[in-house]
């Protein structure tokens, strides 16, 4: 692999999730850290003014809470979690939004289960609001939802939970921000001449055997979860950076391709495996007929399609949902995620972008289905 050139690759890149730890957000339990996270959100506003989209998944709603309650020890009670929980995620959120507010950017509350996720239509509701979010600039502040979530349905630590949203919204870069610098040969608390791994493969089983557990007694999953959700962020293409939270302008500077951290890149090329991620999770809604041109467009040269190549669609389905694209005889030649639902579709088929306001009264993607989102079969 090309490690120099994946981290350069990370400048171009445009749909990020920024998991940021317990231990970090709290100044190791010290209360909720207000100085850092403006910094993060200063860089977070950044990025986003760079456009790329910004999602943020942050933990230490328990230990603000133990902080606010004045409780010096992790309860080990699930219902005093839960409370604690309860507490510290409204102080959260609270500074988030005052924090993002002083860069122009607004942010939004979303709390996750695993039914969420799991769930398909759960799944795509969750997918669709994200995704609005996103398309109206607002950075969405996420977290495990700790006050319903029993043991069994837990995800537990943040760092799975970060990853399953990188799969959600299909990121290009999952960066995981801790106290730790990155990943290193062993637990850097344990030996002080530990090495840092700079760059590796997600799926390296030899990854596994370094990472230890979390020592802080804030944080969960130690860098076990970390090199896991990087695993999981591969199945959807995208590459994980494991980086020190506390390294000054860190997400500016890993955004610009600086060598800082732990790189874990996926085995495969991040557009196949975000393809094959793709077509394995989402059901069929729709269909699209394509004449004979957009067929040669589609399998010859790997282009986009175009509504003015599409000569009929059947089912039902909304922007974002998988269809199927066929040739007039029925045949399935490839898959993608439509840009327009049925019934917009429905009046733009067979028409060249320049005819979309008049026809649907705004402008929207010029493609039906963008080249990145299309699978042929
Ligand atoms: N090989 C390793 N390299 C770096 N840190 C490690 C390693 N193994 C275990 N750790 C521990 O993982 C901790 C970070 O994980 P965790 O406490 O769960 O943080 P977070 O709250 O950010 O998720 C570090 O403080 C470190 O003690
Ligand atoms: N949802 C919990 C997350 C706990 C957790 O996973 O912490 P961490 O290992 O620091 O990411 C909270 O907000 O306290």
């Amino acid at each position: 692999m090309d490690f120099v050139a994946a981290r350069q690759r990370l400048a171009g890149t445009r749909r990020w999730v920024i998991k940021i730890g317990s231990a970090l957000i709290t100044d190791n339990g010290r209360g909720v850290n207000r100085q850092a996270i403006l910094q993060w959100a200063r860089q977070m506003a950044a990025l986003r003014a760079r456009g790329i989209e910004v999602l943020l998944v942050s933990s230490g709603a328990v230990a603000a809470g133990m902080d606010r309650l004045g409780w010096p020890k992790r309860p080990e009670s699930i219902h005093q979690l839960q409370a604690a929980a309860a507490v510290g995620q409204s102080r959260l959120v609270q500074v988030y939004e005052q924090a993002f507010g002083q860069f122009d950017c607004c942010t939004a509350q979303i709390l996750l289960d695993h039914d969420d996720l799991s769930n398909r239509t759960r799944y795509l509701n969750a997918r669709s609001t994200v995704r609005t979010l996103l398309s109206l600039g607002v950075v969405p502040v996420i977290n495990e939802n700790d006050t319903v979530v029993t043991d069994e349905i837990r995800f537990g630590d943040n760092d799975t939970l970060a990853a399953l949203v990188a799969n959600l919204v299909e990121a290009e870069v999952l960066l995981i921000l801790t106290d730790a610098e990155g990943l290193f040969t062993e637990d850097p608390r344990d030996n002080p001449a530990a090495e840092l791994i700079r760059e590796g493969a997600a799926g390296d089983a030899a990854l596994m055997g370094m990472a230890g557990d979390s020592r802080s007694g804030l944080g969960r999953g130690g860098m076990t979860t970390k090199v896991r959700a990087a695993q999981l962020a591969a199945r959807s293409g995208a590459c994980t950076v494991i980086a020190g939270g506390a390294v000054e302008d860190v997400i500016e500077r890993v955004s610009s391709g600086e060598r800082l951290g732990t790189l874990l890149l996926p085995e495969a090329d991040p557009m196949a495996a975000r393809k094959r991620w793709l077509a394995g999770q989402l059901q069929v809604r729709g269909k699209l007929v394509l004449d004979e041109g957009a067929q040669r467009a589609l399998s010859d040269s790997g282009r986009s399609l175009l509504a003015v190549g599409v000569s009929a669609v059947e089912g039902h389905f909304r922007r974002g949902e998988l269809v199927s694209c066929c040739n007039g005889a029925g045949v399935e030649i490839a898959r993608g995620l439509v840009n327009y639902d049925s019934s917009e579709a429905a009046r733009i088929v067979g028409e060249s972008s320049e005819r979309f306001v008049e026809l649907l009264g705004y402008r929207g993607d010029d493609e039906l289905i963008h080249r990145d989102n299309l699978i042929l079969l």
